[in-house]
């Protein structure tokens, strides 16, 4: 292997731009000294306030949803500086040092007003309490800066700010080091640039590694060269954590980077066999290996054998050969969406050279291996989110772990149970609990494989599944034992701030992995000044993060030279019914909010707020959706079990699904279906869990099995109870003959979609305008075996499966070859789907819903990407776009979004907008030269029309 510049071992990458944070033990980010201050403080935080800090955010998000007339006290006036225009050079912090060379962030001390209105469920009752002009204030608008929001009344931010100087000791010495590692940068760099070429800005390495020959089939691009450089790095010498946060853009190869980074770790720990056994006394004493430092674990890449072969020395004693025995040493797991499994596997057959094959294990289905061992035997193993969450013992939520760290053990996440008061009443629960407050039997026995082996490597694709720390999936990820933890994700952030926690409490990234520390060091800086909490959030980031996007440029040119994208955004009318329903729609569903709001009961409303707001979207769409207009694939298995059961449990399971939210991804349930064990999901979020032999349902501690003969549709239960069940749903009252409620009726965007497939899909025309290899070499030469002529293809996305059903309707009518794939398919139609679409010229369109497909899959086959319906975060859509955009892709890209005009779309491309901001002032993205902004009180005035 060669290092540009630096020795040849991996171990030894000096990386010198992404040294921040390390240094000597005494001044990096979580020295000993700085983490014992801070649990003081935060314990003292927490007596003063007496405040629960995971109680906190939720009641701070329930408040959110207020308007400010609605707010129980007096939100002041006093307005915070606002800090305007910082120019995209301004690259020196508050402490005149240079670190990160942002653009500007944002226009608004009051950091906090971003991430509180960041938050999709105040969004939502903003908008539906618009009921006025659709034209947003000029302060939402991008670039315009407006009088602030005044300051927060939570007793939280009081307590808080009792405890600052506490608190601010502590951040001081975290930031001080940040910095000073940041001059050191800055300092090398000047020192380097002329003989080693190393960087071209302070944000970009540009230290690359070379994989040895004969181990990929493909060269690396430069970029995933700069990415193996820097996890090489990261997994060999990090003080934090072993592992970090791979970020690139979607589409720039990440997948490919971590197999060079698994081919590149084996090469080199893949020593004479006599170097191994010589090794094998030392690995199996050193106890510290494991991320729980407690149980050893033998790095799967050093072994000779499996882990019954190792001979432990005396010294290790027996019980620790137990362990070691009954968790094996495996190697690389890969955690992924259902959707991209098969094409993981793909990729590594693919991209791996014949002679250097890895042995790779898909690990899913009913019938797969229930051994440990057998786990261990292959290099990599991959599998679902699902498996993992079925399988593997949830982590405690984030208070107990604030529990365990009074208990004065280390980070919360790894610790004993602990002694408070909750736990002391069940001692002997507690007793038999072992780490991680998991029932310590119930980790050898009721849990599957993929926990009772210690990975060399987990690895989470598409990472930004487990962002919300308190699902079953980001509790169950968090579980899994590894040496080095690594998250994939072109979107880490997507709600807000606190998506970053979930991924640093999975990395064990000290000090954030605790919820207290996380919100102290990073979310109350950014809520006090955002400016500084965004900059120094930037610095934070930078110790374990590296993310390039599609327009980052190293030496001056482009990492990738893909063909151009362009975004159109149209704008439909509806048709005169499909107004009329629409407006009924809108003006019940405001009589609705307003009688809340007025009784004051709006926060326990929420999910019924959700669910109106849900219907106007749908009603966007096809106003046959809102009817609860179901796929007939949930419906088949269930139908028969529903007529069984006793109606008033039908009844409560209906009310139960107009009123909740999907408990699998907290949002309102998109073709919403309840379970017999009474929870409520997205069919699609549930499907994802019915795939194998052991389908427990995913809400939080139901142990119920589940089937598609217990998973109902509105419409399976409404059926059941048809003669005189009146529910209180929206849609009871709309006349079931209305033209506009029929199957076959094509709704306006049903009617726009298929214009536009006419007007651009052909099957088997020919196309070249662009040519993909001008500019960078090593692009053109991932595309050179691509041919620029074939058919012109679309993908099609929808969230709503039904609304896939109609737009089929459509295109069966118009005689138009087209594939789909949605979350109820099984994986392997989902890939026989991907396939045809990318092969077969007489397919020229994919039906994909949002949710199943816009992660991780190369649909480069298309150059059209149709959005029928806006999402909240912006972020999802731009993964649904980046199927077809990316690596591979030779023709330019074109993206419609089609909404309907004056209606409820309006306001969540606004509020998109707003997220952008977010995000970029997190990653110091922001490129226009623009200062952002965030909602005001015009602004909020504008919303509630008050
Ligand atoms: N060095 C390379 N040589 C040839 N093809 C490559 C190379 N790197 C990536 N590709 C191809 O580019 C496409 C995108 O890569 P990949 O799927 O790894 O991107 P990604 O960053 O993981 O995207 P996403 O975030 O959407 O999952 C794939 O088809 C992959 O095979």
């Amino acid at each position: 292997m060669k290092i540009h510049g630096q020795p040849t071992n991996g171990a030894n990458i000096r990386d010198t731009s992404w040294s921040t944070a390390r240094g000597d033990g005494s001044r990096h980010f979580d020295g000993a000294g700085s983490m014992g201050q801070l649990r003081t403080v935060n314990s003292q935080i927490a007596n003063v306030s007496g405040v629960d800090y995971e109680k906190l955010s939720s009641q701070q998000a329930l408040k959110r949803t207020l308007p400010p007339s609605l707010q129980p006290s007096e939100l002041s006036n006093k307005s915070n500086s606002t800090v305007e225009n910082v120019s995209s050079g301004g690259s020196r912090d508050i402490y005149g040092n240079a670190y990160h060379l942002a653009g500007p962030s944002v226009t608004n001390s009051r950091g906090y007003m971003r991430d509180i209105y960041s938050k999709r469920n105040t969004d939502d009752i903003m908008m539906y309490e618009n009921n006025g002009s659709r034209i947003p204030p000029p302060s939402f608008m991008h670039g315009k800066s407006s009088a602030q929001f005044p300051g927060p009344s939570e007793p939280v931010y009081h307590s808080m700010a009792g405890d600052e100087n506490v608190a601010g000791t502590d951040e001081r010495l975290v930031y001080q080091a940040a910095l000073e590692d940041c001059n050191r940068v800055e300092l090398s760099q000047a020192a380097c640039c002329s003989s080693l070429d190393v960087l071209d800005d302070l944000n970009q390495p540009k230290v690359e590694a070379n994989l040895p020959n004969g181990l990929m089939s493909v060269p690396l691009l430069r970029h995933q060269k700069i990415a193996l450089a820097w996890m090489l790095q990261k997994e060999t010498r990090s003080l934090h954590c072993l592992g970090g946060i791979l970020a690139d853009d979607q589409g720039l190869g990440k997948t490919i980077s971590m197999i060079a980074l698994v081919q590149m770790q084996k090469s080199l720990e893949t020593k004479p066999k006599t170097e191994d056994q010589c090794n094998l006394k030392t690995e199996a004493l050193n106890l510290d290996d494991d991320d729980d430092n407690g149980t050893p674990v033998l790095d799967k890449d050093k072994q000779t054998g499996e882990s019954a072969d190792i001979k432990p020395t005396p010294e290790v004693g027996s019980s620790i050969k137990a362990i070691t025995r009954r968790r094996p040493a495996a190697g690389t797991l890969v955690v992924c969406p259902a959707s991209v499994l098969r094409q993981w596997a793909r990729e590594l057959d693919d991209k791996v050279a014949d002679g250097a094959k890895l042995s790779v294990l898909v690990y899913h289905g009913g019938n797969r291996t229930r051994s440990p061992d057998e786990l261990a035997k292959h290099d990599v193993v991959l599998t679902t989110y699902a498996i993992v969450t079925n399988e593997v013992p949830k982590q405690p939520l984030v208070d107990e772990d604030e529990a365990d760290d009074k208990s004065g053990e280390k980070h919360g996440i790894s610790s004993e149970f602990s002694n408070n008061k909750k736990r002391k009443k069940s001692s002997k629960v507690s007793k038999k609990r072992g780490r991680k407050g998991m029932d310590s039997s119930s980790i050898d026995s009721d849990c599957g494989a993929l926990a009772r082996v210690s990975w060399s490597r987990v690895i989470l694709d598409e990472a930004q599944t487990i962002k919300n720390h308190r699902t079953q999936v980001a509790r169950a990820c968090c579980s899994l034992r590894a040496k080095r933890r690594w998250c994939l994700s072109g979107t880490p952030i997507q709600n807000s701030i606190d998506d970053l926690y979930s991924y640093f409490r999975f990395l064990r990234y000290d000090p954030y992995a605790v919820y207290k520390s996380f919100y102290n060091t990073i979310k109350v800086p950014i809520s006090r000044n955002s400016l500084h909490g965004y900059k120094k959030l930037q610095a934070v980031l930078r110790a374990i993060m590296l993310r390039r996007t599609k327009a980052t440029l190293i030496d001056g040119q482009p990492i990738i030279n893909l063909p151009p994208k362009s975004i159109c955004l149209s704008k439909v009318d509806f048709s005169a019914e499909e107004r009329a329903f629409y407006t009924r729609l809108e003006a019940d569903s405001r009589s609705k909010f307003k009688a809340y709001a007025a009784a004051g009961t709006v926060n326990q409303n929420y999910a019924n707020i959700l669910l109106m707001l849900l219907r106007l979207r749908q009603a966007c769409d096809h106003p046959l959706l809102v009817k609860g207009f179901n796929s007939e694939s949930v419906e088949k298995d269930s139908t028969e079990m529903a007529n069984q059961l006793p109606r008033e449990m039908v009844v409560d399971l209906l009310n139960r699904l107009t009123s909740a939210l999907c408990r699998v991804c907290n949002d309102p349930p998109e073709d919403s279906v309840a379970t017999m064990c009474g929870h409520v999901f997205c069919n699609q979020c549930v499907s994802e869990y019915l795939t194998g032999d052991d389908n427990t349902c995913p809400a939080t501690d139901c142990k119920e099995q589940l089937g598609s003969d217990v998973v109902f549709s509105e419409a399976t239960l409404r059926r059941r109870i048809s003669d005189n069940f009146d529910a209180s749903s929206s849609h009871s009252k709309y006349d079931d003959k209305s033209t506009v409620l029929q199957h076959e009726y094509s709704s306006s965007k049903i009617k726009a979609v298929l214009e536009v497939i006419q007007s651009h899909c052909k099957a088997g025309s020919p196309i070249s305008e662009f040519n993909g290899s001008a500019g960078c070499s090593e692009t053109s030469m991932a595309n050179s075996n691509l041919s620029t002529e074939g058919p012109i293809k679309a993908i099609v996305f929808s969230q709503w499966t039904s609304m896939l059903d109609l737009v089929e309707f459509s295109l069966n009518q118009h005689c138009i070859q087209y594939r789909r794939l949605d979350g109820t398919m099984t994986l392997s139609s989902r890939d026989k789907a991907v396939k045809d679409f990318n092969t077969d010229p007489e397919v020229t369109v994919m039906l994909m819903s949002l949710k199943a497909g816009n992660l991780g899959l190369n649909m480069v086959a298309a150059c059209h990407v149709i959005l029928l319906d806006l999402w909240w975060n912006p972020t999802t859509e731009d993964q649904a776009i980046d199927r077809a955009h990316r690596i591979g892709q030779t023709r330019p890209v074109t993206v419609t979004r089609l909404t309907i005009k004056d209606t409820v779309e309006d306001r969540i491309l606004a509020l998109q907008d707003e997220k952008r901001k977010m995000v970029a002032s997190a990653f110091g993205e922001d490129q226009s030269g623009g200062s952002a902004t965030r909602l005001t009180v015009e602004d909020l005035k504008y919303l509630f029309m008050v």
